[in-house]
């Protein structure tokens, strides 16, 4: 025992903070691997995608999009009567997500040799973490995955409502007939879709120029025209200011004066990160906007050296909000934790997805990134409604590929690839992106025809 433990100390080789989906992934590696590990999780195991994020989200697009694709079938296929039935959908949800019950998880971590503790825990120490009245010894270290939560902006008379997060739209069983939708990033984007396909009339409020502003123009544009044929309005470049509720309804006031009206409002307006009562000024670790700032392996920095003892993954480390970079950064920290020499972090070709219809992929960086790092840019596009597939395959087929290559070293850099299947398309780009596939190889490659993807040779051809 060092002079740091008390005889009250329960003793472990790993204490994991969170187990989102990183943090439960590590739990069973580590554990597997011999380690001795506790995991504190404050609420679900598995965190915030498979109960309040990615699966339920995803599980109620699916169901919005067969309503979609039924309606479409008249201008393809024939009369098809579509009653649209909110509650088969929210089955669905209830039942991937075990009606928010996460024994199935927790289970598997047990299975594994890993010791759940509930409770919210929080640093006291050189690897010491109290969870309520007990006090832990991570003899190797902590690895932190506590994620985020909604964040609420500081708009007036917004605390004061019943407005929803994601949170509570994923566990409602009822259909409000009108939704404001604060924030056109992907949680509003997506929701807003579902929910309008239902039925709901559907406004979303976004302060920037454009929805999904991170994104491509091409891409917010296709998307916004999209979102309109659904029936969603959609308001750029005027912030809300103020939100009152009364007799049952939202009123939120726009920047310009605009006052909108709705029977629910949805806050989809970013997310904050759990850092913030963890006690990591205890070890003396500070964080930029509430974010870790971690080296390639992982390993938790503090004035630009490792603390030593100290892991983060996750939302927390501000590389992207997505449980795949979640889970690319646990298997890193696990190799480290392990004392194993593995290739460290490389974010080059970060991927991602906004799950509406259009399907909004895109990788690496935008055109714009490209530029603002002085590279020199080409960019080639193509549209899918234009290519032979889009021809075939009718109503539904909005869509574009664009590349952006940089001239100089003759390689993609970025990637979007926007339509139906979006995301899956995305993964070819992926690759050409993170393996740094010479253009010329690119050029020479044969896409099957007619596929959708084979817009990346159309757009390729455009590059030049
Ligand atoms: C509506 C929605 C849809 C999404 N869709 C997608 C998608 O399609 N694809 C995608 O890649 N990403 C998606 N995301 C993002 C994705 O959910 C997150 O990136 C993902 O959950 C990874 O988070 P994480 O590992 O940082 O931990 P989180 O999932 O945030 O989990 C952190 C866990 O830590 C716990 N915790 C926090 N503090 C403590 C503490 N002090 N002690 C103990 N436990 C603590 C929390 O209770 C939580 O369970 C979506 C998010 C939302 C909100
Ligand atoms: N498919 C996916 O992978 C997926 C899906 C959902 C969420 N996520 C992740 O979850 C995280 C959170 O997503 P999000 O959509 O909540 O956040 P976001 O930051 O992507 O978008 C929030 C939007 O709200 C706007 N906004 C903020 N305050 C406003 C105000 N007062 N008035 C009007 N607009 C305002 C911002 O301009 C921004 O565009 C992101 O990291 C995202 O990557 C991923």
């Amino acid at each position: 025992m060092d002079a740091d433990t008390t005889a009250d100390d329960l003793v472990a080789d790993v204490v994991i903070l969170g187990t989102g989906p990183g943090g439960e992934a590590a739990a069973g590696a580590l554990a597997r691997a011999g380690l001795q590990v506790v995991a504190v999780e404050a609420s679900l195991v598995g965190g915030e995608c498979p109960y309040y994020g990615c699966i339920p989200s995803k599980t109620l697009l699916r169901s919005a999009e067969l309503l979609a694709d039924a309606r479409r079938a008249d201008e393809a296929a024939g009369k098809v009567s579509v009653v649209p039935d909110f509650s088969t959908a929210y089955a669905r949800v209830r039942e991937i997500t075990a009606d928010w019950d996460d024994s199935a998880a927790v289970k598997r971590l047990q299975d594994q040799g890993v010791r759940l503790v509930r409770g919210t825990g929080s640093i006291i120490g050189p690897g010491r973490v109290r969870v309520d009245d007990r006090t832990f010894r991570a003899g190797r270290g902590i690895l932190l995955d506590v994620g985020t939560r909604p964040a609420v902006p500081g708009i007036d008379g917004l605390s004061d409502t019943p407005y929803w997060t994601n949170r509570d739209l994923l566990r409602s069983p009822d259909l409000p007939t009108s939704l404001l939708v604060l924030g056109g990033g992907a949680v509003g984007l997506e929701l807003a879709q579902a929910y309008a396909r239902y039925g709901t009339t559907v406004t979303v409020i976004e302060g920037a120029d454009r929805i999904l502003a991170q994104e491509e123009p091409e891409a917010s544009a296709l998307l916004a025209a999209a979102l309109s044929e659904d029936g969603i309005t959609v308001r750029t470049g005027s912030g809300a200011v103020s939100v009152a509720h009364d007799a049952g309804r939202f009123t939120v006031t726009l920047e310009d004066g605009t006052a909108l009206d709705a029977q629910r409002l949805l806050v989809s307006a970013g997310r904050a990160p759990n850092t913030d009562r963890l006690g990591l000024d205890v070890v003396g670790v500070p964080t930029q906007h509430g974010y870790l700032t971690t080296d390639e392996h992982q390993r938790i920095l503090a004035d630009g050296a490792p603390v030593g003892g100290l892991w983060a993954i996750g939302d927390v480390t501000g590389r992207g909000g997505f449980t795949h970079v979640s889970m690319y950064q646990s298997a890193i920290a696990v190799a480290d934790i392990r004392g194993q020499s593995g290739p460290g972090a490389s974010y080059r070709a970060l991927p991602r997805v906004t799950f509406t219809d259009p399907e909004i992929g895109a990788v690496g960086l935008t055109e714009a990134q490209a530029r603002r790092r002085g590279l020199d840019v080409r960019t080639g596009s193509a549209d899918l409604a234009a290519s032979s597939r889009g021809a075939t395959y009718g109503p539904g087929n909005r869509g574009l590929i664009k590349l952006v290559a940089d001239a100089e070293r003759r390689v993609l850099v970025g990637a979007t690839s926007a339509g139906p299947a979006g995301g899956e398309i995305l993964g070819a780009l992926t690759v050409a992106v993170q393996a740094q596939v010479p253009l010329t190889e690119l050029v020479r490659t044969i896409w099957a025809y007619p596929t959708f993807h084979r817009a990346i040779g159309t757009a390729l051809a455009d590059l030049s």
